[in-house]
């Protein structure tokens, strides 16, 4: 099945997923100067109950943290989109070394890891619907930068531990994905998909200008997750980012100045 190396990874995808090749293809790189500020977005408004965060899992692309969605307690509403969408998981996509890791890039510019926040719209019935419809989903993007020890993603990063194979997936309680959020929440938005197969050119992107703090320690810590399962030969998680894609005449405006 798909993955990040040489003979499954993203140069290979669209033998599977000829979407791979679409009109709204997802990361692009954002250059800032060719963006256009629109008056007209919203602030973002993020509201999350932390008791709705149900467990942690290495799914064996990246790890992701996995909330109740049967309910309005943790949503999005208002930036780009209308409605309501709700929060099902988050997680991230990182590189070998700290030059890269990011899949959106700004003018050309790597991060060392970026974190997708991931909703869907409740006017479907489920995430898995939604994720079909062009309307279907809004992930919020955060760089992240290296610099002092984020304390609040050190509570995801304790419990690598019990979750470092494919498959391992552990309970964890009581998190507060706005903790991982930067203070400013200036953001570009433009339609995209899914960055990883089945591709679906069903989402809102949502990328947050600035970056929050990760250590230079704590990004090896991501690097010690594995891509394989246990039993199999060790593969380290790392470089599971899919680079950016053609913009094909698509317009990214600014929510700022
Ligand atoms: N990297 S991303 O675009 O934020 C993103 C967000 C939510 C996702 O479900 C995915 N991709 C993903 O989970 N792919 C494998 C499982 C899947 C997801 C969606 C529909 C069918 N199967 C990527
Ligand atoms: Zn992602």
């Amino acid at each position: 099945s798909w993955g990040y190396a040489a003979n499954n990874g993203p140069d290979k995808w669209a033998d599977n997923f000829p979407i791979a090749n679409g009109p709204r293809q997802s990361p692009i790189d954002i250059v800032p100067g060719e963006a256009s500020y629109d008056a007209g977005l919203k602030a973002l408004n993020l509201k999350y109950d932390p008791s709705t965060c149900l467990d942690i899992l290495n799914n064996g692309h990246s790890f992701q943290v996995t909330f109740v969605d049967d309910n309005d307690s943790s949503t999005l509403t208002d930036g780009p989109i209308s409605g309501i969408y709700r929060l099902k998981q988050f997680h991230f996509h990182w590189g070998a070394s700290d030059d890269k890791g990011s899949e959106h890039t700004v003018a050309g510019t790597k991060y060392p890891a970026e974190l997708h926040l991931v909703h869907w719209n409740t006017k479907y019935a489920s995430f898995g619907e939604a994720a079909s419809q062009p309307d279907g989903l809004a992930v919020v993007g955060v760089f992240l930068q290296i610099g002092a020890e984020n304390a609040n993603l050190q509570k995801v990063l304790d419990a690598f531990d019990v979750i470092k194979a494919k498959g391992k997936q552990t309970s964890f309680a009581d998190f507060d994905p706005a903790t991982l959020l930067p203070g400013c929440l200036d953001y570009w938005t433009y339609d995209g998909s899914l960055t990883t197969p089945p591709l679906l050119e069903s989402v809102t992107w949502i990328v947050c200008k600035e970056p929050v703090s990760v250590s230079a320690e704590q990004m090896a810590k991501f690097r010690s997750l594995l891509f394989s399962a246990e039993g199999e030969a060790e593969c380290c998680m790392v470089d599971n980012y899919r680079p950016p894609q053609p913009l094909k005449g698509r317009a990214v405006r600014a929510s700022f100045k």
